[in-house]
This record gives C-alpha cells, structure tokens and sequence, in this order.
C-alpha cells in the first residue's frame, strides 16, 4: 500500500451534483472501514482502460452530509487505503472574477482555509507532524487535468485561489468583497481540510472547481440560490465525467516512479515525536495514512 514508484491508481472526490461517474469496467461499490470512523459513502471502484479508479461521492449518495458534516480524515484514508496516489477534487464554486463565470472550470493553486469547525489533521494526540502546505497541490496532476480538458471541450483557467468557507450559509455581501480584495478566485465549502489531510496522506491532489455562480458581490446577478446552482451543475456534470474519463490514459501512462513535487513523500522529516515517545495508539491509527513512513523508520532501526 502507498510505497513509491508503484502503479498510479487514481481517486475522485465527486462533489455537489457528481454522486457517481460513468465507464468504469468492473465496477463494484465498497464499504471501507478507517480508524477515523466512515467515509461519506461507500466507494465505487472499477477500470477506466488499465488504470485502477475509486469513486467517493463528498456529501453521500443524495446528498445527506452538509460540508461541515463529512468526515474528511476517513474519506482521504478511506482512498489511501485502498491504494489510491492520486486524488482529483472536482467541487462546485462561486467566481469572484468577471472573467471566471459560470461553466468555467478552475484548476486551482492555493487555498485559504477559513473553515473552523473540521477535524484538521491525522496527526496530534501522541503522534506529531507537520508537512509544508506551500504549494498544496500536485502541478503533474494539474497538467494531467489540462491535457484532459482540450478533449473534453471544457473551458479550463490554470491557477486560482479558492477560499473555504464554513458554510453551510453562503457569504454576506461584505465578506463577498473582503475576499474579492484578498485576491481569492473562487469560493467554496469542501477544500478544506481535504487538501490539507491528502499532503499529510501524501497523495498528489488537485482540484477542478466548478464555477456555478458569481457568489453575491456582482451587482447584476444578486445573492447566490441553490436552485441555481444546480441547474449549472447539471449542465457541468457530463463535462466533469468528460474530464475523468480524459485524464485516465495519461495517468496510467505518464505515474512513473516518484511524484516530481514530492507530494508522496511529504511526511520524511515531518514528523517531530521520536519513537520511543509515539503513542502506540497513534501509530496504528495511521497505519494507512503514514505506514510508509513509519516502516521505513522501523526498517532503519533494525
Ligand atoms: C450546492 S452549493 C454549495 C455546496 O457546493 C459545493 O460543494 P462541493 O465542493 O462538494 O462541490 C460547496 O462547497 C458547498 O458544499
Ligand atoms: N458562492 C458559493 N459559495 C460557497 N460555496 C459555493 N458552492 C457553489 N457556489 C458557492
């Protein structure tokens, strides 16, 4: 599980209106278990062309968990545990540009957490790490996803800062242009932690998001509705399938050895607790999250 240089096996999180993707051969739903309590649903797994893929629709089949309800930690180790490298997040969002507007898909850079009621990280409790955050998100999975949108006929826009919000309520007007001055792109629920915890898993993530509205600072489109919102979603959605089936063959043929940002390795020299003093609780908790870690401390120490 998770050791370097093995086969790609690719992950998505399917967001608001994507509860299940299409063409996967063999396919089966699968209960996985992780010692942070369930993922958000089971898990579709299946084979687009020769590479193994894993699909966990964020909020549940039906759309049960609001964003500050999911269990992020079981849902990145839920992936990771299936042997999943790479996670591609595809997200629903409101623009904060004039240039970005509805149906346009954003790979983002960068992200501004300002969610406060979330389970943060794998680590703490007799057990200490801390991984940079610099650059969160894999660049070889976001060019992976630009080679896939000239195919998939998507309008695409390479780079961005996506701000997480608690949510579930969608901005006032003045936090609307507070962001907007902050220099964020677009603005949604569910990045956050999930690209935090994905680094401290070492799995590449990137996320497309979804451009459904222009949140509420634009003066000719009004405050932000749902119903809206969906009506975009829909029309996204077989782009978004597109845009997966796209990325496939490259993935399969391009995952050769380690990542060349280092996302698969982001846990050597991160964890600060020696061995001696680990919680042995701790350690087989992560026994998915940083197992390849871990053993090779083990190994190293005979
Ligand atoms: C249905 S609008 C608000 C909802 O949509 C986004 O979810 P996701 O990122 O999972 O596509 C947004 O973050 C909110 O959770
Ligand atoms: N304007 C918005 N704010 C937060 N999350 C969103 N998801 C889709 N549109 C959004």
């Amino acid at each position: 599980m998770g050791e370097l240089g093995g086969m790609a096996m690719l992950g998505v999180i399917g967001g608001s209106g994507l509860y299940s993707i299409d063409g996967l051969e063999d396919q089966a739903w699968v209960a996985v278990d992780t010692p942070w309590g369930p993922p958000s649903d089971e898990i579709l797994t299946g084979r687009l062309g020769d590479l193994e893929v894993a699909f966990l629709p964020r909020h549940g089949r039906g759309h049960r968990l609001s964003p500050t309800e999911i269990n992020y930690r079981a849902n990145i180790d839920a992936l990771k545990r299936l042997g999943v490298t790479d996670v591609l997040s595809m997200s629903a969002c409101g623009s904060f540009r004039e240039e970005l507007p509805p149906g346009t898909f954003v790979v983002v850079d960068q992200f501004i957490d300002r969610t406060f009621a979330r389970e943060k990280s794998f680590f703490g409790s007799g057990l200490v790490a801390h991984v940079s955050m610099a650059d969160p998100v894999c660049q070889r999975l976001g060019d992976l996803i630009e080679g896939a949108a000239i195919f998939a006929e998507v309008t695409l826009h390479r780079g961005g800062t996506y701000l997480a919000m608690e949510g579930p309520q969608f901005s006032s007007r003045a936090e609307s242009n507070l962001y907007r001055g902050w220099g964020c792109d677009v603005i949604g629920m569910t990045n956050m932690p999930e690209a935090k915890l994905a680094r401290e898993a070492e799995l590449c993530y990137a996320t497309v998001a979804m451009v459904t509205d222009f949140d509420c600072w634009h003066d000719e489109h009004g405050a932000v509705e749902v119903a809206t919102i969906v009506e975009v979603l829909h029309r996204n959605a077989q782009a978004a399938r597109a845009l997966v089936r796209g990325i496939a063959p490259t993935l399969g043929a391009s995952h050769h050895g380690a990542c060349r940002h280092g996302c698969d390795r982001a846990l050597e020299h991160a964890v600060i607790t020696p061995p001696q003093a680990r919680d042995p609780g701790a350690v087989a908790r992560l026994d998915a999250v940083a197992g390849r870690v871990l053993r090779l401390e083990a190994k190293a120490q005979g």
